[in-house]
């Protein structure tokens, strides 16, 4: 809950972007090409061009270090070294540095996928688009088969030579640009594969752009003030799907397997309307090496057929060349983290603890060791799920789709950076899953002994527990995100919101029994992990870590002779408020101790995407299902605990992303089983004023009530065990709400909990993590003065926000606005 107090938000207001209804080809104009950009290359007869404000959006590359190297220098071929303009390649980024961004967006989806793959498309224009809140299209290639010859044949063609098909009559023509025809000489000369090219008309793709609007336009109506939208049912009956039906417009989408002529090749660049600025937004997906011969064939192509302005993304490793913006974004995160406290209130009178907190500016260099080999391996040990899967997750190079973001030590909002631009699945590090046998002869050595370690939220023990439990999650600045100006408020506003929300917590807690059944879960999950890594042979502790209450992270790690850990937080998919905050805080921790700063580490950002994982959900919600009369009519209604819009849109939190690729991913096995039913995805539990993630369960459940759902089966999803918002929320509040709005049959699916085969998942989530724990850095060290530095700044901030606190709370004209609009 960014409650009221997102100054940063407020201030700036949100943006309102246009519709572009129509779109006018012309040819590029002499003067969109900068100076001398139409000069060749010496050696390569390729022209190069650029033109101002046409940019590529490369994404989905996760290559280890090796082949970041050789993917840098597919680029840096593809566009001149001189001229390309490595940068941090979010629109919004741009936007809110000032710089131009692109009116139009084309998504040049580059992931190997099948014919029947329509709803992938469809799912990405959501999100990609909500992403941006542009127009966009999405034009689909195949990079299995070979891309450049048919790019190649057409940028030679280039819309001219009678290969328009029946559906390239509409479409408009954007002529080449002067000097880029002639590059026959270079075609691959290699076998012609059909390719699948999803070209589409105009008035389809403002269409999307209308419906993908929804953000920017609402975030534009609420304005600075904040307020929460609750329009009308358009937008709800837009977003209520979550994810776009594989029905939704999948005829005209239109994948053109066959590969007819027209659609063949061109990428449908001719439909890109120069007249506006273009990003050029291409997913790739990669299992092999050799794919990302496919991945340098589009690019290369791409950037022949358009002119264009590289923005890569290197967003890992030692910083290879990363633009002012990309620089401006590290090194924001690097000073919020410099300055971040990890204060907590114990509940029984404690004194704030203070933790000088130091962040690696450069994102840690990680180095995969294991050679592609051994995941090679163990894709083909899993050939059902990879064939089931392998369309919609992005992953590494050499890596299985089975597996979990892993990097060595500590890889701080590494998933974030780089969610701004890929928008979808990432590794942080490069994803190393390794035969069970590699890792044992590993483990096997006497001085060995291995940690695990979850992170969780944690939850208040007694009803005296909540407001300083409360505190402490207001406290955290991953939770209440101030600009730095409003920091020293931090803790004075945390204090207040805490005690203005704790009646109604309380209330909530007392209605599941006095307290959170958190604490007592994890224990278990933590019994039955270490149980579950016995049994294969894997002898481990198991720890656990709770960022807001006992046993508290700075707590969790014991001094019991580990030499190797693995941090494993018990949410499957990332965000900077849940996984962040605590991964965080361990960082500064580990860096701040001269023992453990030297231990290694692997931390699993993210794990949704697992097989263990998705097959657990799928087979609880397919044992829910039987107990409907009907099973087939019921609505799958998943629900996820929300973060504010903002944490998506502006800090680049990967949240939305990966919850709607791991949905996709459940109904996929569901679908595998024989299961096709609707589904719809909702976020729940907002707090305060902002916007949260949209649609709001309690909105989508009205809605879907009053469009005839009867039968609904409630599914959490972002949590995986039972807590105060399955246990009150859902089967509590969001029930007698569904009821009330007509739907008859309501059921719940269980949290995951001890689920055997989910925690057999995470032992291998485990497992697979050990050969990439690495130590964090042991260069620093806090030193008297920074600590008595700290003391200071903390006594000034304290001294100030307790003024302004003090100051609210003698006006009940401001208290009560306060109240109504923060709680
Ligand atoms: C993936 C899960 C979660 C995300 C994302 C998340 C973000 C988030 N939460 C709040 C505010 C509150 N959360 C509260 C409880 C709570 N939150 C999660 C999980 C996520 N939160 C859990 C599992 C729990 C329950 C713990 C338990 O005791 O059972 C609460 C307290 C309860 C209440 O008063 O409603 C608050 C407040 C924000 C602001 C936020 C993102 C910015
Ligand atoms: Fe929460």
């Amino acid at each position: 809950m960014e409650v009221a107090l997102d100054v940063e938000q407020q201030t700036r207001g949100d943006r309102v972007l246009p519709v572009q209804a129509e779109h006018h080809a012309r040819q590029p104009r002499p003067d969109d090409l900068p100076e001398g950009g139409d000069q060749e290359d010496e050696g390569d007869p390729r022209p190069r061009v650029q033109l101002p404000g046409l940019e590529l959006f490369e994404l989905g590359l996760c290559p280890n270090p090796e082949e970041e190297e050789w993917v840098k220098n597919c680029i840096e071929e593809i566009v001149h070294l001189n001229d390309h303009h490595l940068s941090y390649p979010s629109i919004s980024r741009h936007e809110n540095s000032g710089q131009k961004r692109a009116q139009n967006l084309v998504v040049i989806d580059a992931q190997r996928r099948e014919a029947a793959d329509h709803d992938h498309i469809g799912h990405r224009e959501n999100q990609v688009g909500a992403l941006h809140g542009l127009p966009l299209r999405v034009l689909a290639v195949d990079p299995v088969h070979d891309q450049r010859r048919h790019l190649r044949r057409h940028h030679h063609l280039h819309g001219h030579e009678g290969h328009h098909g029946d559906d390239g009559a509409d479409a408009p023509v954007v002529e080449p640009v002067e000097g880029v025809e002639d590059d026959e000489a270079d075609a691959d000369e290699e076998g012609c594969d059909e390719v699948g090219v999803d070209a589409r008309g105009d008035d389809e793709a403002a269409d999307v752009g209308l419906a993908d609007l929804e953000v920017g336009d609402e975030a534009g109506e609420e304005g600075a003030g904040g307020a929460r939208d609750d329009d009308g049912e358009a937008e709800v009956e837009g977003d209520a799907g979550g994810l776009r039906d594989v029905e939704e417009g999948g005829e005209e989408r239109g994948h053109d397997e066959g590969g007819q002529d027209g659609r063949v090749g061109h990428l449908g660049l001719r439909e890109v309307d120069l007249e506006e600025d273009v990003g050029v937004y291409l997913e790739t997906h990669h299992e092999h090496v050799e794919d990302h011969c496919d991945l340098h064939n589009v690019l290369d192509c791409v950037a022949d057929a358009l002119p264009l302005r590289v923005l890569a993304d290197y967003a890992f490793g030692e910083d290879p060349g990363l633009g002012e913006a990309a620089e401006e974004d590290v090194e924001e995160v690097a000073e919020e983290d410099d300055e971040e406290e990890s204060e907590h209130v114990d509940g029984h009178g404690g004194e704030p603890e203070s933790h000088a907190a130091v962040c690696s500016r450069i994102l840690p260099q990680i180095s995969l060791n294991q050679n592609s080999e051994s995941s090679h391996h163990h894709v083909k040990s899993n050939p059902s799920f990879v064939n089931t899967t392998k369309l919609s997750v992005d992953r590494c190079s050499s890596s299985s789709n089975t597996k979990n973001s892993v990097s060595g030590g500590f890889s701080l909002r590494l998933p974030v950076q780089r969610k701004i631009i890929v928008g979808r699945t990432l590794c942080s590090t490069g994803v190393c899953t390794y035969p069970v046998g590699a890792f044992e002869s590993h483990s096997n050595t006497d001085e060995e002994k291995i940690g695990v370690l979850l992170l969780n939220l944690g939850g208040p023990d007694t009803l005296n527990d909540v407001q300083p439990f409360l505190f402490n999650l207001f406290a955290d600045p991953d939770i209440i995100r101030l600009p730095r100006l409003f920091r020293f408020l931090q803790h004075p506003l945390a204090q207040l919101i805490s005690v203005l929300r704790a009646p109604k917590s309380k209330e909530g807690y007392a209605s599941i029994g006095g307290g959170s059944p958190l604490r007592k879960i994890t224990d278990e999950q933590a019994n039955a992990l270490k149980t579950a890594l016995e049994a294969k042979e894997v002898s481990a502790d198991v720890y656990v870590a709770m960022r807001y209450w006992h046993p508290f992270t700075e707590d969790a790690i014991k001094r019991d002779g580990i030499t190797r850990l693995v941090v494993l937080p018990l949410y499957p998919q990332y965000s900077i408020s849940t996984t962040g905050s605590s991964v965080r805080v361990l960082q500064e921790m580990f860096r701040n101790d001269a023992h453990l700063s030297r231990l290694p580490v692997a931390v699993i950002q993210s794990w949704y995407q697992r097989q263990g994982y998705i097959r657990s959900m799928a087979d609880l919600i397919e044992e829910e299902l039987q107990n409907f009369s009907n099973p087939e009519e019921v609505m799958i209604f998943f629900s996820a605990h929300g973060v504010p819009v903002s944490y998506v849109e502006n800090a680049g939190d990967p949240y939305r992303d990966q919850m709607e690729e791991c949905i996709f991913l459940i109904m996929q096995e569901l679908k595998s089983r024989g299961i096709g039913n609707d589904r719809t995805l909702a976020y729940q539990s907002r707090v305060g004023p902002v916007q949260w993630l949209k649609p709001y369960t309690d909105e989508v459940l009205v809605d879907l009530g009053k469009r005839g759902v009867k039968s609904l089966l409630a599914v959490p999803v972002s949590f995986v065990s039972e807590h105060i918002e399955t246990l009150e929320e859902i089967d509590i509040e969001y029930r007698e709400l569904a009821l009330e709005s007509g739907i008859v049959n309501w059921g719940r699916v269980p949290a995951l909990n001890c689920t055997p085969s989910f925690i057999t998942d995470l032992a291998d989530a485990v497992i697979e993590a050990l050969p990439s724990a690495m130590a964090i850095s042991n260069s620093t060290t806090t030193t008297s003065d920074n600590a008595e530095k700290g003391f200071v700044a903390y006594a000034v901030k304290m001294i100030f926000g307790s003024i302004f606190a003090f100051l609210l709370l003698l006006s009940p004209k401001l208290m009560s606005a306060f109240k109504s609009r923060v709680l």
